[in-house]
């Protein structure tokens, strides 16, 4: 597959090397990451060490939340492998969203954890679990409309960036210096994804499906471990669909990263995912590859079941 797509997407291989090895040059090397890394590594409060997670491997256990009266998840369990794609999927209501809303820090679980490599995230906030490297988009675009799309990219550096706030004010040599390697890196990741050509433009300016690109790139921006991406998708028409789906597929072969999806686009999960877990009703109803998934009674009983129904049901009542 990878070998596939190196193919289709005719990237030089010199700048595919460049691109991994800028990855890893910025990626988790510099001296301050590394402690906040660690440090974040040390504070797993007790856990078991035969529970730990491997490095870079997203393990979801007995996840809860209840909004009052509401059980939106209910003692979820997946488990994400690095470098693999997983999506989640689930008809409208089923707590995808509420799910990646925990795993970023946005919503505090009721119940269970969510370990990435050493690290507990249910107790973190949004910051922590990104200097982490755990990147996200949004199910609606949240691009700084106003600003060009290059420093909205350049936003998503912000935590990598070491230039205190007055040197960076003062223009420093120093700050220069680190600005000019921060916007090279930018502009490479912009060229991954395929935004190159609109960086200079306000980011509202710009065709949808290159917006949703461009979140895309912001999330890369951070050099994440993991890429958390909430409906990449969603309102983009089949060739914008096709490119984001390359897009994605290409961040795991050539940057290795772990990807977590939500989509409700069959057809895309089919084809980038590798596991796929399905929520209803905030529940775990089956899990595993695509094509069993796929075929699983409970899954087909949910979606067929949601489409029959006149209006979404209501989780409030019927719920344990
Ligand atoms: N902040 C909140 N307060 C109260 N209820 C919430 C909140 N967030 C989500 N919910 C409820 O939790 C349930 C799960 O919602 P969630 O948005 O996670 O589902 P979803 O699977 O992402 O749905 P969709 O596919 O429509 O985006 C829904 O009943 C929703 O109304």
């Amino acid at each position: 597959m990878s070998e596939a797509n190196r193919g289709a997407r005719g990237v030089a291989p010199s700048q595919e090397t460049e691109l991994s090895e800028a990855n890893r040059g910025t990626r988790g090397v510099a001296p301050s990451q590394e402690t906040e890394l660690s440090e974040a590594n040390r504070g797993t409060r007790g856990v078991d060490p035969s529970q730990e997670a491997e490095p870079g491997e997203l393990v979801v256990s007995g996840l809860t939340v209840r909004f009052a009266g509401l059980t939106a998840l209910d003692d979820v369990d997946f488990t994400v492998a690095p470098g693999s794609v997983h999506a989640i999927i689930g008809p409208n209501g089923a707590g995808k969203s509420t799910c990646f809303n925990v795993l970023s820090g946005v919503y505090r679980a009721s119940g269970g954890s969510v370990r990435f490599g050493g690290a507990e995230l249910t107790s973190l906030p949004p910051h922590r679990i990104a200097a982490l490297g755990v990147a996200r988009t949004f199910q609606n675009i949240a691009l700084s409309r106003h600003q060009t799309a290059e420093d909205n990219l350049m936003l998503g550096r912000h935590r990598l960036t070491r230039a205190g706030f007055a040197s960076a004010g003062l223009r420093t040599p120093w700050a220069r210096r680190e600005d000019a390697r921060h916007r090279a890196r930018v502009r490479e990741i912009a060229r991954f994804v395929g935004v190159d050509e609109h960086l200079a433009a306000p980011a509202g300016t710009l065709p949808y499906g290159v917006q949703k690109r461009l979140e895309l790139a912001r999330a890369l921006a951070m050099e994440p471990r993991l890429l958390l991406l909430d409906e990449p998708v969603a309102g983009m028409n089949g060739g914008e669909r096709r490119r984001m789906a390359e897009v994605i597929a290409r961040a795991r072969a050539d940057l290795g990263l772990s990807i977590l999806l939500v989509e409700h686009d069959m057809g895309m999960v089919m084809r980038l995912a590798d596991e796929v877990t399905v929520l209803d009703f905030g529940k775990r109803i089956a899990g595993g590859e695509p094509e069993r998934v796929q075929r699983d009674p409970a899954v087909i009983r949910a979606y067929l079941g949601a489409a029959h129904e006149p209006a979404a049901p209501s989780h409030g009542e019927g719920n344990p």
